[in-house]
């Protein structure tokens, strides 16, 4: 079953082609990683994916719905419930506590004046502070959310999708703001909230790819350059991935050689690692 089949992409500004991908599908319960250069389309990807960008030619089904039909309020909600996002920006409200802003991620879950009132039950606010103490945020959930770091807000999202219980987590940069350590612990909370939902992050961090990802697309200039099991990316290929033809840009940590050397979390069974052609789902 094929959580996500694009099919004919383009999404265009003007006369420019910011992404263009014939084919990618990706089963459910994949977790997979896009790398490239600044400008690649990375976002633009994830933004289509999400609903958030309309492309200009092609078909997206998402999670069984095709985004260029219209969809009844109450389906594209449940829709919207179904699909986590990590985004740059974080998506937090800012006058909420962090307790709230982890519990609007259940507001899916809860239905009526339950959810219109956001009156939580006592054992959705518990799960919110297991989900606070998971990211290393216990005894901070009454604070206001602008007055936590950007770091601590950035772990706060990842929090917030532990009540959500998305079937799909798109995640942009979920380690952006976060120091090396707390960068390798937040892709092992990703996959703690992940709970087998398929995960597509975009990642700069070579070092954390067996971390996040059983399958890698890399992205250059718009286009698909490569798709591959996580294991076979290695430095040659990011090297020529980032190439300064690309952009000149490269991936700040050295850290290619521990690609090979560093295994993924085995916290859940995944389905095998599939391609960009998309095989029957
Ligand atoms: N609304 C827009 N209108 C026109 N061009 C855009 C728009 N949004 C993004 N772009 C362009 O599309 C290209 C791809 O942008 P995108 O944000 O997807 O890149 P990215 O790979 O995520 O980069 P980064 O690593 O810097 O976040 C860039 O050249 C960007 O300038």
């Amino acid at each position: 079953m094929h959580a996500i089949d694009i099919r004919d992409l383009a999404v265009k500004a003007g006369a420019r082609t910011l992404l263009r991908l014939d084919e990618l599908c990706i089963t459910a319960g994949e977790r997979v990683a896009i790398v490239g250069h600044n400008g690649a389309g990375k976002s633009t990807l994830l933004r289509v994916i999400g609903g958030l960008l309309t492309p200009t030619e092609g078909t997206v089904h998402v999670l069984g719905r095709d985004l260029q039909q219209p969809v009844p309020d109450l389906a594209l909600r449940v829709w919207r419930s179904q699909v986590g996002q990590v985004m740059q920006g974080l998506h937090m409200v800012a006058r909420l506590s962090a307790r709230e802003n982890v519990l609007i991620g259940a507001l899916g879950r809860l239905s009526g004046w339950r959810s219109w009132s956001r009156l939580y039950p006592a054992a959705l606010v518990a799960e919110a502070d297991e989900a606070l103490a998971l990211v290393g945020l216990q005894g901070k959930g009454d604070i206001r959310t602008d007055r936590l770091s950007g770091g601590e807000r950035q772990k706060l999202s990842i929090a917030r999708l532990y009540l959500q219980r998305p079937r799909l987590i798109l995640a942009d940069e979920p380690t952006a703001n976060l120091d090396p350590a707390a960068a390798a612990d937040a892709c092992q909370w990703l996959g703690s909230v992940a709970r087998g939902a398929t995960q597509i992050t975009v990642v700069h961090q070579p070092a954390l790819l067996p971390l996040l990802a059983d399958r890698v697309i890399g992205l250059r200039e718009g286009a698909l350059v490569f798709d591959l099991p996580t294991a076979d990316v290695d430095s040659a290929r990011l090297d020529a991935l980032y190439e300064p033809g690309a952009q000149g840009n490269r991936p700040t940590l050295d850290v290619f050689s521990r690609l090979s050397s560093s295994a993924p979390p085995a916290t859940t069974r995944r389905p095998s690692v599939g391609t960009a052609a998309c095989q029957p789902g």
